[in-house]
């Protein structure tokens, strides 16, 4: 049967309009609701909050006494309500993740519904915690019931039917192709957007082959000359930016790395531990300096946001400085996708369960390009790293099960099994010690449809990122100088949720737990609008 012709945008699940009635044309979006609040100012472009921020200070006496203390800290938000006309440029636009958002984006753009064994599908978000999930606004004063509301509609934000799709692949193959090669879409699908992924060929792109697992070669025939840094990289890159920028009538380019995962590079002092040398080892073409932190230093000259979704340590000290000094966005690392996902959300309720959590066997096969990547040691020793700090913060938090520096045995195995393709087969055991010297084992086997999982955080990243270049804060005494708004940190430790290995300010903490990072990112976005953080206390339901 022939795949089903594009229906009107409106009946697809997910696809919908662009928020807000404020397609991305810079023109301020309607707010989805009002909070009556004196805290809260509304104007026709800005939305200017006072946020009482409330904590708790703890101080150990010497004498051996704990004495906590409640804290107070006003902040003044303000908000940028205009939505801008926003690109996204992937570097890896010609792999799995990169062919299957982009498609993905086309067929919600465009309300797809498509014929599969199991009947019509209709195109979605699902697996986008922006677009696919909802948080709690308040309880309803009639019923009493909590009102909850799409994600996406708690800010003003870009709707990425409207986002526009280019980036950089070492493999100059038309995304129609490469999504063949791909092997992750349903034909039917795949027949609906050919024709405009045809049209899309990837830029091409830097290859420095050591940093890579040697099995890709074959797939570089885009490359810039050059198999090292230098600067003309840094500078070929930030072109292409502008380019894309003025070809498509942009306001801001977001730019995420899905390319494949690099080894980890050696960090060198004078070489990649400040910013000014950091741009020095790639004026001088040092070999240490890998395709990603060029892509990164390029980002950052640019004012372009940058998101590491592999799991290599992109941001070197200088990479990070660099954006600091420059007030750049950068965030990473690795996407956190299905296995991972559910280790952290496993884990975190079992030691807070008072579960002792004693040994974690990770083992997982896949078969796509990214697993035949892996299959090289230094490129897995990246991902082995990634996916095994993930439970650091939620060990660490609790000393009543552990004692200074224990922890749970954790081994992470990870086989290229080309049979599985894309659709990953994790396999994990869990075995904890319980009440009274029980033992609870929970053995657990997961499909991830790998691509499937990973795509739509690329949109959560693009968005949340594209959001917080919207946001500045100060503090609501401050005069002179520092009564001027500023930017959130350069390091967006906002985007965890969406990571494996979040990149956290030096010298802050990295929060893995999953629930502690949704948290963090609904609770600072009713922040902007005066609101309060859930609790969950529901007292009104409690005390009466
Ligand atoms: N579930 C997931 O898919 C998932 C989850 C977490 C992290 N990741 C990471 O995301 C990345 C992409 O995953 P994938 O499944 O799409 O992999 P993939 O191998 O299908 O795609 C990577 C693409 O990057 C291209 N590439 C390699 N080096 C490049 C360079 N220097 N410049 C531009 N392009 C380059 C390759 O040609 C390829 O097309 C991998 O690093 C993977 O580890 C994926
Ligand atoms: O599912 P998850 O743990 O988030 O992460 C995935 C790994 O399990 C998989 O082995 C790897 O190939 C993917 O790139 C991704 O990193």
């Amino acid at each position: 049967m022939a795949p089903h012709a594009e229906t009107d945008a409106g009946t697809a699940n997910g696809g919908g309009h662009s928020n807000n009635g404020a397609a991305g044309n810079g023109s301020p979006a309607r707010p989805k609701f009002i909070v009556n609040s004196p805290n809260v100012v509304y104007s026709d472009s800005e939305i200017r909050s006072k946020y009482t921020y409330r904590t708790t200070m703890v101080t150990d006496g010497e004498d051996g006494t704990r004495t906590v203390t409640p804290k107070e800290t006003v902040y003044d938000f303000k908000l940028d309500t205009k939505i801008p006309k926003v690109g996204v440029m992937l570097v890896g636009l010609g792999g799995n993740n990169g062919t299957t958002i982009t498609a993905g984006i086309i067929a919600n753009r465009r309300g797809l519904v498509w014929d599969t064994r199991n009947g019509r599908q209709a195109a979605n978000y699902y697996g986008s915690v922006v677009m696919g999930s909802t948080l709690k606004l308040g309880t309803d004063t009639k019923t009493q019931q909590d009102v909850n509301i799409p994600f996406h509609d708690v800010l003003p934000m870009v709707h990425p039917n409207d986002m526009v799709i280019g980036g950089w692949d070492i493999s100059g193959m038309n995304l129609a192709d490469a999504m063949d090669r791909a092997k992750v879409l349903e034909p039917t699908l795949k027949g609906l957007v050919r024709k405009e992924m045809t049209e899309i060929v990837p830029l091409p792109s830097i290859y420095y082959p050591d940093f890579i697992a040697a099995n890709q070669e074959e797939r570089a025939d885009n490359v810039i000359p050059g198999s090292k840094a230098c600067n003309a990289h840094v500078e070929q890159i930030r072109k292409d930016i502008r380019d894309f920028k003025a070809a498509n009538n942009l306001d801001k380019v977001i730019v995420q790395w899905t390319a494949n995962t690099e080894r980890f590079a050696d960090l060198i002092d004078g070489v990649n531990d400040t910013a000014d040398n950091l741009l020095k080892a790639i004026e001088a073409g040092h070999e240490e300096v890998s395709p990603s932190t060029v892509f990164a230093v390029a980002c950052i000259l640019e004012d372009a946001p940058f998101i590491n979704g592999s799991p290599q340590n992109t941001f070197v000290p200088g990479c990070i400085e660099l954006a600091e000094k420059r007030g750049a966005f950068i965030g990473g690392d690795d996407f956190k996708s299905g296995q991972t996902k559910m280790k952290s959300a496993l884990v975190d309720f079992m030691i807070s369960a008072g579960i002792k959590l004693t040994s974690i066997a990770s083992y997982n096969h896949l078969g796509n390009n990214d697993g035949m990547n892996l299959s090289s040691h230094r490129q897995f020793r990246s991902k082995e790293i990634s996916k095994s700090n993930v439970v650091d913060d939620m060990v660490a938090a609790n000393t009543v099960l552990y004692g200074k520096d224990e922890h749970p045995d954790h081994v992470v195995v990870i086989k290229y099994i080309p049979a599985v393709g894309d659709s990953k087969r994790a396999m994990d055991e869990y075995s904890a010690e319980i009440f009274l010297g029980g033992h609870q084992t929970i053995s657990m086997s997961n499909v991830c449809e790998d691509s499937l999982l990973a795509s739509p955080l690329i949109i959560d990243l693009v968005v949340i990122a594209e959001l917080m270049t919207r946001i500045q804060w100060k503090l609501h005494s401050a005069e002179g100088e520092g009564a001027k708004y500023k930017n959130f940190h350069s390091v967006l430790s906002v985007l965890s949720y969406m990571l494996k290995a979040p990149l956290t300010p030096p010298g802050t903490p990295v929060v893995n737990a999953l629930a502690k990072q949704r948290a963090a990112l609904a609770n600072i976005f009713r922040a902007c609008v005066g609101l309060e953080p859930e609790s969950d206390m529901t007292l009104e339901h409690k005390l009466f």
